[in-house]
């Protein structure tokens, strides 16, 4: 096990030498939790070891916003502590993708699920949840990651040839540049095509809808000592829920995998922004509204009732967006029923998330108005 085998290059290498001259090590992040992160780093004897590191108060200060902090899959430069001393983050090195969630409009909010990925495979199927809208939605996230696209339309084994390479051919017609491949994680053909992908030094996000078979993926890559489950068992610690806590893991055959509660976030998000562009025509229609408030019933000057009365739009079409706020809510309700405590928590406890005790101290200060 090198650097190398973690991602470590020479770019990094560049960034890391002013670092290098005060004593830091280089280390990357595998694990976020409401109060540190986890890192890995390599001893004096070259041995990987898994540590616990804090973030100094510059590096919280100095990062504008929530998605320039460090996050899993950074790499970062590290003072190591001595005994009972914290280990504690100095800097971020430059990265070389970001995947992440941008809430369009209204908000900066950004959420990032994995940085330093190379690779986002995209779990779908040739039926129930074949939805090209939803995939454009990841292809252009993915897009603005940085890191590249590669498409298992899974279950091939389940559904007729011919709906199959449909699917296929469709999908790729939305991405030309897009690796699309037909899979069947029963028959083995899914870990064959991530495996392609993974090499020693490579990390993988996998994203996807529910039930589509990404766990069943993410345990044949993880081999048989793994399982993806909500199960854990206290005395091996195997079977660790992976979707609670941002992690960072080594695959047995190389590479890595980044696994991440927000994953889920990605598809609630995909799947509204889906929904809305459904309605886009409905929309234009709407904005022709005498007043801007029009609830499309019995106000005057109503374009949307006007349209279905010449016709040009079907009345359950216009039931079906009169619900759309109310279905999105809905999914939005069901996203958070899924949050895990411990991701909600991650956030409210953000503003002291993972400062080392001198700064926690000097904050709680500051919010209660003293004065250093
Ligand atoms: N026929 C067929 N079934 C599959 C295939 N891959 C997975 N499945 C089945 O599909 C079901 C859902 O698979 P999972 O791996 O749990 O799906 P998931 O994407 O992880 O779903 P979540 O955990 O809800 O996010 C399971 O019963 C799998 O056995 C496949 O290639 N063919
Ligand atoms: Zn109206």
């Amino acid at each position: 096990m090198t650097l190398a085998d973690l991602g470590w290059n020479d770019e990094l290498a560049q960034a890391f030498e002013p670092h290098a001259k005060q004593g830091r090590v280089p280390a990357r992040l595998n694990r976020e939790t409401p109060i540190n992160y986890g890192a890995f780093v390599f001893d004096n004897d070259g041995q990987l070891e898994d540590i616990d590191v804090v973030l100094s108060g510059k590096v919280w200060h100095d990062a504008p916003t929530d998605a320039e902090l460090p996050a899993v899959g950074d790499w970062v430069a590290v003072e190591l502590g001595g005994e009972n001393e914290d280990h504690v983050i100095r800097a971020r090195l430059p990265r070389s993708s970001c995947f992440s969630r941008k809430v369009p409009g209204k908000s900066v909010e950004e959420q990032v699920i994995g940085t330093n990925v190379d690779v986002i495979a995209v779990v779908t199927d040739p039926g129930p949840d074949h939805n090209p809208r939803r995939m454009e939605r990841y292809f252009a996230l993915i897009g603005r990651s940085g890191a590249k696209p590669v498409v298992l339309v899974n279950k091939s084994d389940a559904f007729p040839e011919d709906q199959c390479n449909e699917a296929v051919a469709e999908l790729q017609a939305l991405s030309p540049e897009a690796e699309i491949h037909l899979t069947s994680a029963l028959e083995g053909s899914g870990l064959e095509i991530l495996k392609r992908h993974l090499s020693p030094g490579s990390t993988m996000c996998i994203v996807g809808s529910s039930g589509v078979g990404k766990s069943t993926l993410v345990n044949q890559l993880m081999g048989e000592e793994w399982q993806w489950t909500s199960e854990v068992n206290e005395v091996t610690g195997k079977g660790r829920h992976t979707t609670t806590s941002r992690e960072l893991v080594l695959l047995p055959g190389g590479g890595m995998l980044i696994d991440n509660p927000g994953m889920r976030e990605i598809q609630m998000w995909t799947d509204e922004q889906t929904l809305r562009e459904s309605f886009a025509d409905v929309e234009a229609v709407a904005a022709e509204c005498k007043f801007h408030d029009c609830k499309h019933g019995t106000d005057k000057g109503c374009a949307i009732r006007a349209a279905v009365e010449a016709g040009e739009l079907e009345i359950e079409r216009l039931e079906s967006f009169l619900r759309l706020d109310e279905e999105i809510e809905d999914l939005q309700r069901r996203a958070k029923k899924r949050q895990i405590t411990t991701e909600r928590r991650a956030k409210r406890n953000h503003r002291v998330k993972a400062r080392n005790l001198e700064d926690r101290i000097e904050y709680e200060r500051e919010q209660r108005g003293e004065w250093r």
